[in-house]
């Protein structure tokens, strides 16, 4: 047998590559990740110790060591060499590595979650069209963006939305018709008219944010769990019809702590989606995952039992359900709450922060701010706020330098490819548009590093491409939740901007905290942006007289 063994190695090598040639090339298999790992690691390795332990035979454990590393090796061979020079993506520039594996970003994208900014500087090495991954391409062009996400586009959601699978929420979603039917509740249940009814509550918790700075008045407060609590309680109330009260009891609801914990794993989505799809599915963490997914159902069936009455995203959602089995709906409301939430507060965090930075846009804002309340009750109306112009642009430069989905979403081309930004790209290739490199493009902006509020009123001319300005998305699977999020964030810095002054903690200086260096870390980019912690000093403010005489004279010239 000993002698045997090379043609041995030779046939399992060419069954190797046979298998990737005839099997593996084709199709997605994202969504078997386990049953794979299970394949080809965990059964050879516990078929290796079992002969080694049960069977006293050395050339059957060599045969099989042998079998085994030959097959894996010509099959993972034959992907290499597939992948780097006979792939249909293999016109587009990129780095070397990030053909071969999706793995060659996981420091970057996993570990220190900088996918964003990684991206940001190969675009600036390999141009417009960069290949980030063996069958994905990144397209800095505002014309993409269009060609990509609109209503009439050629492409559709990739495996990547397969994370809940065989479930779906809203935004995991791949199936068309699915999608809209459930976006129209979802329309219905975030739209104009809901709206109106959810401003006393959103007004509410401004107001117990400010009630609690109020009492913190002058001393350190770390700004960001603030903030994640108000939008924790408010998305609680507009989803569930009731405040998870994380404000009031000033500290972390146990669940949504959890969710904080978990969060950083997101940057694994910029890596290799499929693992977190795996790694959700493995014992011990699929019991973790099961408690919040249970917990989320708890949710759904106490709102159910409660009826109609109440108005709240889950009114319109539980209408069409078909009892408590409906996981769709219990993956709904875990999109709910962690899109709605953790969004919204992590660009309310860094807004604070660029106008602490910038104390003259800071000034401004407040300016017309309170010249709006000498003209209206007070608080005044998310009506009356929606037309402040300063407030707005405030709120796009946030939305602008640190976007809450840094690196834009995947989509993949049809069976018989597209054309985008005016190059044609192959059929099944993922693409995406990066969202933080496009606003900080300076063919898009002028000064596109500077927080600059005016470009967005009176300074139009430092926007040079407008359609690259893409937040929110666009097109059927766009945000659900864009004019909440806007109203959200426009109530609550009228609220704080109005009557508080704030400045950074003392030790803090304005250049270490930079964005780019807070923490040692920076921003970090876990498919939805954290704003690392960091201290401000709040410090109530009494309109004076004067200060609304000036922002009257303002606005009347
Ligand atoms: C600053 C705040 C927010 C930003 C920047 C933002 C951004 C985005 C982006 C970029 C997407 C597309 C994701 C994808 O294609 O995979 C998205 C989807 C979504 N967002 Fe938001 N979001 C914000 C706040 C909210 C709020 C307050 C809600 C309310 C519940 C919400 C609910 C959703 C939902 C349900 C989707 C999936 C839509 C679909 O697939 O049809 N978002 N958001």
């Amino acid at each position: 047998m000993e002698s045997s063994l090379p043609t041995i190695a030779t046939g399992a090598a060419i069954l190797g590559v046979l298998s990737h040639q005839r099997y593996f090339i084709h199709g997605e298999w994202d969504r078997h990740a386990l049953t794979l790992l299970y394949l080809f690691i965990a059964c050879p390795l516990a078929l290796t110790v079992f002969l080694t332990v049960s069977v006293d035979s050395a050339p059957v454990r060599r045969l099989w060591l042998v079998l085994w590393a030959s097959y894996t090796g010509g099959l993972l061979l034959s992907i290499a060499v597939y992948r780097t020079v006979l792939h249909r993506l293999c016109q587009f520039p990129g780095p070397v590595a990030a053909r071969v594996t999706a793995f060659w970003s996981f420091k970057c994208s996993a570990v220190e979650l900088q996918w964003h900014t990684r991206v940001q500087s190969l675009h600036e090495t390999y141009g417009d069209f960069v290949r980030i991954k063996p069958r994905e391409i990144s397209i800095n062009d505002p014309s993409a963006i269009k060609d990509i996400h609109s209503a009439s586009t050629q492409c559709s959601k990739g495996p990547f939305y397969d994370l809940n699978y065989p479930h779906r929420s809203l935004q995991m979603a791949r199936d068309k018709r699915f999608h809209s039917n459930r976006r129209r509740l979802w329309d219905r249940g975030l739209g104009t008219k809901a709206q109106v009814e959810y401003e006393p509550f959103i007004q509410e918790h401004c107001e117990e944010l400010a009630r609690q700075l109020g009492i913190r008045h002058s001393e350190p407060v770390e700004v960001t769990t603030w903030i994640n609590w108000f939008a924790f309680d408010t998305m609680g109330r507009l989803v569930f019809g009731k405040s998870f009260d994380m404000l009031k009891a000033s500290a972390y609801h146990p669940r949504m702590e959890q969710l904080e914990k978990v969060k950083k794993l997101g940057g694994l989505l910029h890596c290799a989606p499929w693992t977190l799809i795996m790694l959700r599915k493995l014992p011990l963490i699929r019991h973790k995952a099961r408690e919040w997914i249970d917990w989320c159902g708890e949710q759904v069936e106490e709102r159910r039992q409660r009826g109609l009455a109440n108005m709240d995203l889950f009114h319109f959602l539980i209408q069409q359900s078909v009892g408590p089995t409906d996981q769709d709906l219990i993956y709904d409301s875990e999109l709910a709450i962690v899109a709605g939430s953790d969004t919204t507060a992590a660009t309310t965090s860094a807004i604070l922060f660029l106008l602490a930075q910038n104390r003259e846009c800071l000034t401004r804002l407040r300016e017309e701010i309170v010249a709006l309340r000498s003209t209206v009750p007070t608080p005044a109306s998310h009506s009356s706020l929606a037309a402040l112009p300063y407030l707005n642009g405030c709120i796009n430069e946030g939305l602008r330098l640190y976007p809450a989905v840094m690196s834009g979403t995947q989509r993949q081309t049809g069976p018989n490819g597209t054309v985008i930004a005016g190059r044609s790209i192959p059929p099944d290739t993922l693409v995406s548009t990066p969202t933080y490199t496009l606003h900080r493009d300076p063919r898009n902006f002028t000064l596109p590093d500077n927080f600059i509020p005016e470009r967005w009123s009176t300074r139009p001319e430092l926007v040079l491409r407008r359609e690259a300005f893409n937040p929110f998305s666009t097109g059927p699977y766009a945000c659900a939740g864009k004019s909440i999020a806007l109203m959200e964030m426009r109530m609550l810095l009228a609220t704080l901007v109005g009557r508080f002054d704030f400045t950074f903690a003392p030790g803090y200086d304005t250049k270490t905290l930079s964005l780019a260096s807070l923490g040692g870390h920076g921003v970090q980019d876990c498919f939805t942006t954290h704003v690392p912690p960091y201290e401000m000093v709040f410090t109530k403010v009494t309109a004076g007289l004067d200060m609304v005489a000036r922002a009257a004279n303002r606005m009347e010239s």
